[in-house]
């Protein structure tokens, strides 16, 4: 579904964000990208939703080279303060980018309302976003993403500003959405536990220029529980694997490195 090969992005400054980064994500998989802090997560996420263009290398979306925005593509950023406007209601926010997309009026509404009972907001259609919580504005964000019916959703740490609690539930709401809708899904994180909970398999990045260091695959159970899930055996294993090559791209391995 998504072939990112051999990308390299050098910014005008001479950083130098992507060394050679190589990965596919299959149709209907979740993975979760996992990196050091600077590592040039966001950077990749611009190229994939083709708002960046790269040095070199390239990303295919369904067969398709990435040279613009595609229109298969939903992206959910962290900053949902910024991401919605603030003098359209709830509905109109989530409807805004069907309009573009040139649903007729009857499947808008339909979308709109359908993503809005998803994610537990149906009761807030005509609400400014102001008006809500960042967990619910959150959720907007989710619901608009949805209702695009986008065939890969791509989130770039979307619940770092929440609050625990919220986390949690914005982590079932995500997961239960990817496995109701079949959509493909690209998350990143800086959450090590986030990841595993959610992802079928976790990307670690190396420090920058990055590559892939490491791939984790995630044999859990589909059926995921915040409580069971996190205290089982295989979870602390699984995690212990992921903290182990995130401290190896900390402390500058390279991908050609032995451990
Ligand atoms: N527009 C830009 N111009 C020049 N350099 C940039 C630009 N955007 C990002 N960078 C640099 O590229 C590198 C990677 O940044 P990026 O934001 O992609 O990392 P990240 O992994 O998303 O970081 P974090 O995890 O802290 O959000 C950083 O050194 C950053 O300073």
């Amino acid at each position: 579904m998504l072939d990112v090969r051999g990308l390299t992005k050098t910014y005008a400054t001479g950083v130098q964000a992507i060394g050679d980064l190589t990965f596919s994500v299959q149709r209907g998989e979740f993975v979760c990208i996992v990196g050091p802090s600077g590592a040039g997560k966001t950077t990749l996420l611009r190229c994939i939703g083709g708002l960046l263009e790269p040095s070199g290398g390239e990303v295919e979306l369904a067969g398709k080279l990435v040279t613009a925005p595609p229109a298969d593509m939903a992206v959910v950023f962290q900053e949902y303060g910024r991401s919605l406007f603030p003098w359209m209601t709830v509905a109109q926010n989530v409807e805004l980018p069907l309009k573009e997309k040139g649903l007729d009026k009857a499947r808008r509404r339909e979308l709109v309302q359908e993503s809005l009972e998803a994610v537990g907001l149906a009761d807030m259609t005509g609400a400014h976003p102001w008006q809500l919580s960042g967990g619910m504005q959150q959720r907007v964000a989710i619901a608009r993403a949805v209702a695009y019916e986008p065939t890969v959703l791509v989130m770039d740490e979307p619940f770092a500003a929440v609050d625990a609690q919220t986390r949690a539930e914005l982590e079932d709401l995500v997961r239960g959405l990817w496995a109701r809708l079949g959509v493909t899904v690209l998350f990143v994180t800086h959450d090590i536990d986030e990841s595993v909970y959610l992802a079928n398999r976790v990307v670690v990045l190396s420090g920058r220029p990055t590559e892939v260091l490491g791939t984790v695959e995630v044999d859990l159970p589909a059926e995921r529980d915040q409580l069971e899930t996190r205290s089982s055996e295989r979870f602390g294993e699984l995690r212990h694997r992921v903290y182990g090559l995130v401290q190896d791209a900390k402390r500058g391995v390279r991908p050609g490195d032995v451990r």
